[in-house]
């Protein structure tokens, strides 16, 4: 009898930006506790599984060439992760993985972690698993701190060393405009950089998110506007100072304020609405400060089985 080979499986899943980042110190483990505010973005990345003797991985689209395809891709490490968490070590080895980048590798916008939570779901969907995204958040929590986000989209409050979350009240579609440098940042260099910032001198820390979920909660961008921050944005501009430029370009350009993401280098601009983002990023084209500009709204939900 011939078996039946389930049908391939894709998964869109979200980029996210920090609107608050909030480092304390660095822990016993090398991570440092985290007081965050994930917004999922509409710029993503598609991922699709295929059940086949012909495993392996196949990446386009944005910094492609960046990713590695090897058993260290973040996906093909969710894929191998679930299917030891299932007991089925082997079913690993009969998958195929591709992938659609549209979010920036290296960029701090959780790219990579994106792809390996879109492989838990679509691995989960292609192997009947039927498991709850809870479940899935746990095996995602061992690939990374920023994977379970990827999951459970919208804009939730993150601890911990960034996978506990709590959703977040967000009335409002808010309006970005991304500038993409022209290399990514190591994520584990930022938080270093952070470090020798701290040692060598008092660099202002954010503080609490109490006033930023407020003006989350009340929709007005103008609001939130002002209470953008992030803790690794000094250590990113330390170790690459042209971002104050680009910082400085997208204000100019019109956006109510900009601020890095995550561990950068990309630069997230809030703007009043659609048409507003569309100039900004127009102007800030012209404007020599990146590679590349995008727009995208938020918050969009987390990884989604698309149907075909
Ligand atoms: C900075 C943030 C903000 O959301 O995002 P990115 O800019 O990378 O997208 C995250 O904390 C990145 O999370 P993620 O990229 O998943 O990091 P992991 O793979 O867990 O850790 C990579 C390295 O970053 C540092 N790290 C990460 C998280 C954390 N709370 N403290 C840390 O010090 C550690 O050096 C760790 O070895
Ligand atoms: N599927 C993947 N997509 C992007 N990067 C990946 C992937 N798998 C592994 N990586 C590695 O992870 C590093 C961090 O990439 P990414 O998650 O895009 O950025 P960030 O941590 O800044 O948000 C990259 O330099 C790349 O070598």
């Amino acid at each position: 009898m011939l078996a039946v080979v389930p049908p391939p499986v894709t998964v869109r899943v979200p980029s996210k930006i920090n609107l608050h980042l909030s480092v304390g110190d660095v822990r016993d483990d090398g991570y440092h506790d985290l007081t965050t505010v994930f917004h999922a973005l509409s710029l993503t990345d598609e991922v699709t599984v295929f059940s086949t003797p012909d495993a392996g991985i196949e990446v386009s689209g944005e910094g492609a060439k960046l990713v590695p395809t090897d058993d260290s891709n973040l996906a093909m490490r969710a894929v191998r992760a679930l299917a030891e968490h299932v007991g089925k070590p082997d079913e690993a080895n009969r998958v195929r993985v591709v992938i659609r980048k549209g979010i920036p590798v290296a960029g701090g916008m959780a790219g990579g972690s994106a792809d390996a939570a879109a492989a838990l779901l679509a691995c989960s969907t292609l192997w009947n698993l039927d498991l709850h995204r809870d479940e899935l958040a746990e095996v995602a929590a061992t690939l990374g701190s920023d994977v379970p986000f990827a999951l459970y989209g919208g804009t939730a409050l993150g601890t911990g060393r960034g996978e506990q979350l709590v959703p977040v009240l967000s009335r409002h579609t808010f309006h970005w405009v991304l500038a993409f440098d022209q290399r990514g940042l190591s994520t584990p260099k930022v938080y270093g950089e952070l470090d020798r910032l701290r040692e060598v001198g008092d660099p202002p820390r954010i503080g609490s998110p109490e006033a930023l979920l407020e003006a989350l909660a009340s929709g007005d961008p103008r609001r939130l506007a002002l209470l953008l921050g992030n803790d690794l944005q000094a250590a990113a501009v330390s170790l690459r100072p042209g971002l104050r430029r680009t910082l400085r370009a997208g204000v100019t350009a019109g956006a109510l304020a900009g601020v890095v993401s995550g561990s950068g280098p990309t630069c997230a601009f809030l703007c009043t609405d659609g048409d507003s983002a569309l100039k900004v990023a127009a102007e800030l084209a012209g404007a020599g400060v990146c590679r590349t500009v995008r727009v995208a709204h938020g918050p969009v939900p987390g990884a989604r089985v698309c149907d075909e």
